[in-house]
């Protein structure tokens, strides 16, 4: 029987049926455009695209030159690639151009889809990106697709890591612009530490189209970019710290073994505020609860860990004046491992070793917040209906299902699930057997390396040949992929594998064609190429007799997004296909939600040895499961989000305010508001109330001017004259100041002037928005304690973080101010050092470059972070040893392709 809502959506339709429904039209005047575009020549094709930009930017709707704009497009890529774009197609294009994604099944070719949005709205001349999720993908796509643009009289530019500056900029100022997530991340960081306009690669961010827009909006969404370096050095203030939590005892602090936690009691904040204050590291009007004493309160609640957390020889030894920890499964030594944020260094201070310096955040931004940045997003994906609501809550992003332009028809199986791990893998050996002896190509997904490994042992066993892929070579493994469809082939691949690449039944007709060139290179290539393409055709037919692609997963993942895209491999473009999940009572999943109601009910059944229960029933229950584990990721997304947004309104505020001053060219007025804001500050800070007067000798204030103006003024004796009235006072040493100011361009030169002021306004801000991205990074392990003492955790911190960042501006105030007051012409000999240790820096830098040569160039984070000194190149992946102060995430040296923090970092 269907239930109300079943009825009703069979009698209305569903939302989703609507938004296609609206589309038909539009598609349809487009396909009514095709003739008249037929007739254009190549050259006419190019002058409507002129005609259209200029229609564009002329102030008529991008809505309205759609339908002429996709008919151009749908024009272009028949001639230039000999494909005629479906209506379902044009369909997933326009639903981008209004910003929505455009849920795509694998295969209806989504690569040819983006170039109809990416035209249409490159047409402003503003710049469209399209992100992909490698490098190998972006210069792929941008290959491929370049043959359009150009077609069209639009340019195409590939961003790369280690791209030459020019070649980077040129790409960004082209009208379509391919890159990866990671790049463009990295390359607007960079962009706002430099100190030139002409410097900076990218433009505005005007509209991008996200490809595999799940991964990378959700999967990687909670990974900040990171550019590191390495930090000041504090030893003292870790010894003077360590030196104060001997005297603690038991009522000052609560100790939690179970979740590694130790937290100060009430009692213990005032014991050490007092400890505090008589070692002078917190000054003498400062309290624990100041949000100018974080960083203290971050590195005391370190050294307290570092104490009663942290015991030698159990988790960590000390050998050769250092710390290594141990790791608590095996026992093992783990060289080379650092704890984080200021532990590591706390034990170390424990120990009485050398403190080692600490690599510390010079910029961050996570994906969410940098793909906010676009006017205008969109994405397409095989599976992003199941996040629908996230994708609109955190994004404001749509989800549109496109239907496909073939019927699927690709048979699910239910799971069957096994009471051992072990019966399980006999069940997936043996079902591949069946499979592979009828010449059915495999395709077998696991969710981790080790159990790839354990998989391809016992295939090997079973004497079934087959290929591994673990996401580390994303060129290669693209082909491997590629050839997954060929006639018996047996193919094992984690989740990441290969992803972005068509798995085409029969095999890659064109890998084909470049083999049998290559192999016989007297031949006429153009009668190989008729010969493979036509044995390419029988081949694709039998691989159809046999079933087509069965795509066999071995679990289940958390997500149900995850496992959609391994079934959505298998039945493209309504090719036959099967998929069917292999799951036993010991999976992760399967302990975790629900098992022991399967297991009576297995029990019940009276199952025997190497025996399924295989019922949709199981489906359901697992999938609902799914459900709560994906609520649950995304809570914690947000949660991490709204912390992260208190930090990005503040970044998004100091890039801007950079930005201006790196274009303006005259800052003269802002450093006089400035040093007028100081003088101030100064004098109602120093000059103290009247009834106070007589108490008062003018000391403050005069040495504050000394240190904070650099400047001599008779502040006593205007005192004498005015008595203390503020305004008065500050009036006086404006003067003094700007007359001091005057005299000092006329020094200079006044365009010199210019230039030192912008000089030092840029590097003022950058040094002090580092300084306090690492006390915000303090603050928040800070926060999490406070937590205990009934307070929201995300208020304090908001509040804090606020207070910071104003603490933050007048602290950038007083310095641009003192600096400029402070700088004088060199002198000769002061100028020759400067030049010989210009000379030793480059000497060095070059000595350094021929040694890391030959090296692979290091990736993402890596990258951004080598020129701080970061080891990354030449190290020993089976020597963690060797690998120094790795970035939790950068990739794991070890090479597994993980992230180091979610590999031998872990415990970091
Ligand atoms: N209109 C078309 N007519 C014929 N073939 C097409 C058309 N559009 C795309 N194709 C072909 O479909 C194949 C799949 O394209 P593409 O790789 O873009 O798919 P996809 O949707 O991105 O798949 P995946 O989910 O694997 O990324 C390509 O070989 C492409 O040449």
């Amino acid at each position: 029987m269907l239930g109300m809502g079943k009825i009703a959506k069979k009698v209305f339709g569903t939302p989703n049926d609507r938004k296609v429904k609206a589309t038909r039209p539009i598609v349809q005047k487009i396909n009514d455009l095709e003739p008249e575009f037929e007739k254009l020549s190549d050259e006419g094709l190019k002058d409507k695209t002129e005609e259209l930009a200029k229609r564009a930017m002329g102030g008529e709707s991008l809505d309205a030159i759609l339908p002429e704009a996709f008919a151009n497009c749908r024009e272009a890529a028949k001639r230039a690639l000999g494909l005629r774009a479906f209506d379902v197609q044009l369909m997933g294009g326009i639903f981008m151009h209004q910003g929505n994604i455009a849920e795509m099944k694998t295969g209806e070719g989504k690569t040819l889809v983006a170039t109809f949005p990416a035209y249409l709205n490159a047409l402003t001349g503003k710049g469209v990106h399209i992100v992909t999720v490698n490098d190998y993908l972006a210069r792929r796509d941008a290959d491929w697709m370049s043959k359009v643009y150009s077609m069209l009289g639009l340019t195409t530019g590939v961003v790369y890591p280690q791209q030459p500056a020019a070649e980077k900029k040129a790409a960004y100022d082209s009208d379509i612009t391919y890159a990866t997530n990671n790049e463009l991340g990295f390359d607007y960081l960079r962009d706002n530490m430099k100190s030139e306009l002409a410097e900076m690669s990218q433009r505005k961010h005007n509209f991008a189209i996200v490809d595999e827009v799940d991964s990378i909006l959700i999967d990687e969404a909670r990974t900040p970019l990171i550019i590191s370096g390495p930090a000041q050095d504090r030893s003292e203030l870790y010894v003077a710290i360590d030196q104060l939590i001997p005297s603690l005892d038991d009522s000052h602090y609560t100790k939690d073994e179970k979740q590694r936690q130790v937290t100060f009691t009430d009692e213990g904040n005032e014991a050490l505020e007092g400890l505090l204050h008589n070692a002078g590291i917190l000054p003498e009007d400062q309290t624990l609860y100041d949000p100018e004493s974080t960083t203290i309160v971050h590195h005391v609640n370190q050294a307290l860990r570092a104490h009663k957390l942290f015991q030698k020889d159990k988790d960590y030894i000390v050998r050769n004046d250092e710390v290594v920890l141990i790791d608590e499964f095996t026992g093992r030594m783990m060289a080379g491992r650092r704890l984080s944020e200021g532990l590591h260094q706390a034990i170390e201070a424990k120990e009485g070793v050398k403190i080692q310096p600490e690599n510390v955040t010079l910029a961050q931004v996570t994906f969410q917040n940098y793909f906010r940045l676009y006017d205008k997003l969109s994405g397409m994906t095989g599976t992003a209906s199941t996040e629908a609501e996230e994708f609109q809550e955190i994004y404001g992003l749509g989800v549109v299902e496109v239907p496909t332009n073939k019927p699927i028809a690709r048979v699910d199986d239910d799971d069957a699930v096994y009471r051992t791990t072990q019966e399980k893998y006999d069940a997936i050996v043996e079902t591949i057997k069946e499979a592979h002896a009828k010449g059915q190509p495999i395709l077998v997904g696991t969710t981790s390396i080790e159990k790839s490994e354990l998989l391809s042992a016992l295939l090997t066993k079973a004497d079934l040949k087959h290929n591994v892929l673990n996401a580390r070579q994303h060129e290669q493994e693209a082909q491997i992929v590629a050839d997954a469809g060929k006639l018996g082939a047996i193919t094992i691949a984690t989740n990441m594998a290969g992803r972005g690449t068509d798995i085409k039944l029969g095999g890659n007709v064109e890998f084909k064609i470049m083999e049998a060139i290559a192999a016989d290179p007297e031949a006429d290539p153009e009668e190989i190429r008729q010969r493979i393409e036509k044995e390419h055709v029988a081949d694709e037919e039998k691989v159809k007799a046999a079933g087509g692609l069965f795509v066999l997963a071995t679990e289940r993942h958390e997500s149900r997004r995850i496992d959609n895209q391994l079934r959505g491999r298998s039945g493209r473009q309504g090719d036959p296909g099967r998929s069917s999940f292999f799951l036993s009572l010991e999976d992760d999943l399967m302990r975790i939600f629900g098992s022991e109601r399967l297991d009576k009910v297995l029990s019940s059944l009276g199952m025997k040895d190497g025996e399924a229960i295989v019922h949709p029933w199981v489906n359901k229950s697992l999938e609902r499961a799914q459900a709560k584990v994906e609520g649950r990721n995304f809570d914690m997304r947000k949660q991490v989000l709204k912390f992260d947004d208190v930090m990005n309104d503040q970044r998004k505020l100091v890039f801007s305010q950079r930005m201006e001053i790196m274009e303006s060219k005259d800052l003269s007025e802002i450093v006089n508001d400035m040093r007028s804001q100081v003088i101030d500050d100064l004098v109602t800070t120093y000059v103290p109330p009247k009834t106070y007067a007589d108490q008062w000798d003018g000391d403050g204030l005069h040495q504050a001017v000394l240190e904070g103006l650099n400047l001599d003024a008779p502040v006593k004796d205007w005192i004498e004259e005015e008595g203390v009235d503020d305004e008065a006072i500050a009036e006086r040493l404006e003067e003094a100041a700007d007359k001091y100011m005057a005299s000092k361009a006329a020094e200079f030169g006044p365009e010199n002037m210019r230039s030192i002021e912008k000089q030092v306004l840029l590097q003022t801000i950058d040094s002090k928005w580092r300084e306090h991205l690492l006390t915000l990074e303090h603050l928040r392990s800070v926060v999490g304690f406070r937590g205990y003492a009934q307070r929201d955790p995300l208020n304090e911190y908001k509040s804090e973080a606020f207070a910071l960042f104003q603490s933050m501006l007048d602290s950038l105030r007083e310095e641009v101010t003192s600096t400029l007051s402070r700088v004088r012409p060199l002198t000769e000999d002061e100028q020759r050092q400067q030049m010989e240790q210009l000379q030793r820096q480059l000497a060095a830098q070059q000595a350094a470059a021929q040694a890391s040569q030959g090296e692979t160039p290091p990736q993402g984070d890596a990258a951004a972070a080598a020129p701080t000194g970061e080891a990354v190149a030449g190290l020993d992946p089976n020597d963690p040893s060797s690998w120094g102060d790795v970035g939790r995430n950068a990739p794991c040296p070890c090479g597994s392709g993980k992230k180091f923090k979610h590999c031998h970092g872990a415990l970091v």
